[in-house]
This record gives C-alpha cells, structure tokens and sequence, in this order.
C-alpha cells in the first residue's frame, strides 16, 4: 500500500485525468492561436498600419479592381487609424516628390523617339491600332484620398497639343503631385491588369492632393474609352486640343528633329498629290480627326465628364485655361495670372516660378520649336480637309475653337 501524501495533497482518482486534459487542451489552443496568428501574418494582414491597404488587394481583374481602390475602401479604416498611417510610416508623403524629368533632361526626348509618326513606322500609317502606337503626350491624374489608388482624372491628349505646358502649370498647385513616367497603361500593358497598374505606379500623396504623372495620349486609341471606363465610370478626362494643321506640322516636326531624311510634309500629307487625297492613314493626319475620336469617349463617357483645354488658349492666356482646368477638378483656384509671365525669347508664358524652386521656368527646347516652312496650298488645302471634322468637334463640345476662321 502507498504511504499517504501530504494532507489535501492526496489527489482523487478524478483529478490527476481532468489536469491532463486540460493542460492538453490549453497546449492545444495555445498551438492552434500560433497557427492562427502565422497565417494572419502569412495574408500580410499584420503589418503595421502603414502598409498600403490597396496594395494588398491582390491581383484585381481590370475593369473589377477599381472600386476597391477608391475612397470607399479607405473609409474602411478610421480616420484617426489613416491619420497615424500618413505621419508615422512615410514620412516621405510630406515630402515633394521630385520634378519629373523635362523635356532637357530626356524624358521627354526618350519619348518622342517612340513615335517618329511616319507612315509605314512605329506610330504612324493606319487607322486605330497604329495609331495608337503614336503616344501622344498625355498626362493621368491621381485625385489622392491618402493612399495608393487608380487615376481619378486624366489628361488623355491630343500629342502635340500642349500637354506638358499644362502639366508644368497644374504642378505649381499646391495640391498636386507629379510621379513617374505614365507605363502606357490603357494602351500597351492593360494585360497587367489594375493591380499593377495601382501597384507601383502612382505615389502614396497626402489626402486631398492629387498626382499628375506624364503620361500617353489615349485620345487616339481605340480602346482607351472601354478600359478606362471599366477602371471607373467616373474618372474625368482632359483633352489639351489645337488646331489640327498646326498640331500635324507640329507632329511632323517633332519626327523630323529625329529623323532629318524623311520626305517632305508635302508629300507626306497627300496619298496621290494630283487628286489632292489627302493621305488619312498618316498619323499626324489623323490624330487631327478630333470627332471622330471623340464619339468613341462618348459612347463610354458623358460629355460632363470631358474638359476640352485650348492649345492656343492656354499660350495666350494659361492663367484663364488653368482656372477651368482647377474648376474642373474641383481644386481651389490657386494658379492665377500671377504665376506667369511671357518670355519674348521662348516666344510663351513661362512660369515666374517653378514649383519646388523660386526660379523662372519656361519648358524645354523641344516645346516651341520652330516649324519648317509648309507650302501655303498644302496648308490650305488641309484646312479645307479639316473643316467639316472641325465643325462637327465644334458642334459635339459646344465650344468654337476658332480654327476656322
Ligand atoms: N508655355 C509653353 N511653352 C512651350 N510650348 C508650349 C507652351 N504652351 C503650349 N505649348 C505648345 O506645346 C506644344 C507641345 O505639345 P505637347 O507638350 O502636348 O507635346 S507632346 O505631345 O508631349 O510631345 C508645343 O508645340 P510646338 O510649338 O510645335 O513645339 C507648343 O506650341
């Protein structure tokens, strides 16, 4: 027989049993609390609150990934919980980011060299897909709600339109953020899908601020209106447009800097010079047949959500175009007439100072060049061309842009 234990240390026969099963089951929960906080870890839901929760979204299907970048997926976070997210972890928000690189620095230069514009060339004979290859100088606009998301508003053209003067002015705001270069998005690389797109593409900015990368035009390419439209119905859309005769010279001058052996705008212009068809397949031609791009916006787009900017205007007068511009996107009209001035030796309004500097900015060498010298019946005889397509924009945006006499 046993000797007795301690006394009230005699455990019952009961006891020993239910102890082991409890310090079983403790161990257990314990295990299954360690899994559970791993695989927590694991799905990147516990890192600090700074990590970009639109980030974590995953792979979103374009057209699907949209409304879940939108503010409406921040607002799942308390406002205070954001608050802490923007000042502790990226303290680099505060920050502007730095000037994108300008025309003089190459930027622009490497993008020009993608669209020479001649027929039979990278971005220029035919209709639609080709010339949709032509990247227009357009800019995407990123209307911030604190954090990564896809663009709330973009500036989708016209090349050659005067797109990078409206950049250089709308960043001397103080509520927009200019990023990287535009990755071609709606045009070249839509297969990536949304999530990419957001991914890397756009900079984490400060509430109530938004972002205008440069970007390509996509008021050329067939596809832009449905894939923007499936990214959100409600982005709002910036044309910069210029009279189509200058902007093709404009066009063909930019591709004859590159290219200094290419035929003549003459005969370029015309596919059979004695009947005087003029040669439509020719990108710089085409990208002028404003209407007929337009009703491809408006079959994804109502009108409302379009601003149609004046090329000529916004040389004569950037601080009234601008205004529109800030109206449009619901921005506080901060740039004003007192932001410009006209350099006679760059021949346009330059920036009396450049956002992020206190010195004068005029854009670079390759905005304002000088145009050859295009015969007068050339010209005219595509100006008649132009008419009634003019008319029709006229008609179509109710605005009178005065190409036309
Ligand atoms: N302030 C100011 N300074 C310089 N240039 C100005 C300005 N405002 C508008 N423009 C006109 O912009 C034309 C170039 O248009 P884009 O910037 O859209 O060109 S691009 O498509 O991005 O290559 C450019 O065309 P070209 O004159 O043919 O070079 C200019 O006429």
């Amino acid at each position: 027989m046993a000797p007795p234990g301690p006394a009230g240390a005699q455990p019952t026969s009961a006891e020993p049993l239910s102890r082991s099963i409890f310090r079983k089951f403790l161990l257990m929960l314990c295990s299954l609390l360690t899994s559970l906080y791993i695989a927590y870890c694991l799905a990147e839901r516990c890192q600090p609150l700074s990590s970009p929760v639109v980030g974590s979204e995953g792979a979103a299907a374009p057209g699907r990934g949209a409304l879940a970048g939108r503010p409406s997926e921040l607002a799942r976070w308390p406002a205070g919980a954001r608050r802490k997210r923007l000042l502790r972890l990226q303290p680099w928000r505060w920050r502007r980011p730095p000037a994108p690189p300008s025309e003089a620095d190459g930027e622009e230069a490497a993008w020009e060299e993608e669209s020479p514009g001649l027929p039979g060339g990278p971005g220029g004979s035919g209709a639609g897909s080709s010339v949709a290859e032509s990247p227009p100088g357009t800019l995407a606009l990123l209307l911030d709600e604190g954090d990564k998301q896809l663009p709330q508003a973009i500036i989708i053209g016209v090349k050659k339109g005067g797109t990078r003067a409206l950049l250089e002015f709308l960043r001397v705001h103080p509520d927009v953020r200019a990023v990287g270069a535009e990755p071609h998005f709606f045009d070249r690389s839509y297969h990536k899908g949304l999530a990419w797109y957001r991914g890397d593409r756009f900079p984490r900015v400060l509430q109530g601020s938004f972002s205008a990368p440069k970007s390509p035009s996509y008021f050329v390419t067939r596809e832009a209106p449905a894939r923007i439209s499936a990214m959100s119905k409600d982005t709002k859309l910036i044309v910069v447009v210029r009279d189509p005769v200058t902007r093709a010279i404009s066009d063909y001058t930019q591709t004859l800097s590159k290219r200094p052996d290419i035929p003549t705008f003459e005969s370029l212009t015309f596919r059979n010079r004695t009947t005087g068809l003029i040669d439509t397949s020719w990108s710089a031609i085409q990208i002028g047949l404003y209407a007929k791009h337009l009703e491809h916006w408006l079959g994804h787009f109502p009108l409302r959500q379009l601003l149609f900017v004046s090329g000529e205007r916004l040389i004569r007068d950037p601080a009234g175009e601008l205004g529109r511009v800030q109206d449009f996107l619901g921005l506080k009209r901060i740039i004003t007439d007192k932001h410009f001035y006209f350099n006679k030796t760059k021949g346009f309004p330059c920036l009396k100072k450049a956002e992020g500097s206190s010195k004068p900015h005029c854009l670079g060498k390759t905005k304002g060049r000088t145009h050859p010298e295009i015969d007068p019946e050339v010209v005219q005889r595509l100006r008649d061309f132009y008419r009634p397509f003019n008319l029709k924009f006229y008609q179509m945006t109710g605005h009178d842009f005065g190409w036309d006499g």
